[in-house]
């Protein structure tokens, strides 16, 4: 059976799917020695691969799984068009793979204009049109790498983790950042819905994925909740390589 990872710049999501039974599904970290464990080594034939981790990375991890399971891995790249899905790129290859995996997980359910928004160590938001035209999309930091930028290049800008759910002002520190942020992301959820109504694109063809899109729909976001969208976009391109 293929084994299909997405290893994103925080965590690793992969999923197995044995014939006949559920799927075998988790979240780790690329760090952690007892994550290839997890794998059944007798059964694997095949893996595939979304990645968005630097080469040197890619390299380690390639090492880790022939080694764990005896299998040279497959990684999947933004090409220009694929599985219906054509990229607004001129340089596709420069398009994060998730991102593009993403798209055609959701085109492959949706097949007419739809966004997908990936809260995930980064935020992006693509846009596709009825037609399966990559119309581009946005990067920002994430939520985490917004709080860690203010506390690593400021002095006396200190605050607690919890993510705040209070978009009114602040009157400490803490409650300052914390709300502040909460604000930012619900600015970012009526921008977004501002740009799905614009597009005349239906809540149900909003993707969300990505470790915090949970957070952002308690903060108004609207859409479907996809936590592996880029596993499913990652294992249609998978059976149009393989011919399954
Ligand atoms: N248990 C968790 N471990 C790590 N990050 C988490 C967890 N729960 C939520 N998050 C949030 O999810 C983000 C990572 O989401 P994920 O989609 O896995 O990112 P990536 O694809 O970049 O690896 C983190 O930056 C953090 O804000
Ligand atoms: C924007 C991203 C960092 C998002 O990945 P993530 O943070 O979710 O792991 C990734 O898609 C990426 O490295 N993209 C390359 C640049 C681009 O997509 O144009
Ligand atoms: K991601």
């Amino acid at each position: 059976m293929t084994l299909f990872i997405d290893a994103g710049n925080t965590r690793i999501k992969w999923r197995l799917k044995p014939e006949g039974r559920p799927a075998l599904e988790g979240v780790g970290v690329l760090t952690d020695p007892q994550l290839f464990q997890a794998f059944d080594a007798q059964s694997v034939n095949r893996i595939a691969i979304s990645t968005v981790i630097s080469e040197d990375a890619r390299k380690k991890l390639h090492q880790q799984l022939y080694r764990a399971l005896g299998v040279e891995p497959v990684f999947h790249w933004t090409q220009s068009s694929q599985c219906g899905v054509t990229c607004a790129y001129d340089r596709p290859e420069t398009m994060g793979a998730d991102r593009w995996h993403a798209l055609i997980g959701a085109w492959k359910q949706a097949k007419r204009a739809l966004l997908v928004v990936d809260a995930g160590s980064a935020l992006t938001v693509d846009i596709l049109d009825g037609q399966g035209m990559h119309r581009g999309g946005y990067i920002l930091p994430g939520h985490r790498l917004m709080r860690e930028s203010l506390e690593s290049n400021t002095a006396r800008v200190r605050f607690g983790k919890a993510l705040s759910q209070d978009p009114s002002p602040g009157k400490s520190t803490d409650a300052c950042v914390r709300n502040g942020l909460s604000w930012l992301l619900q600015a970012l959820s009526m921008q977004l819905d501002a740009l799905r109504r614009a597009l005349g694109i239906d809540v149900d063809a909003v993707f969300l994925t990505g470790g915090d899109a949970p957070g952002l729909m308690q903060l108004g976001l609207e859409g479907c909740l996809r936590p592996q969208l880029v596993l499913e976009g990652l294992e249609a391109v998978d059976a149009e390589v393989t011919g399954v």
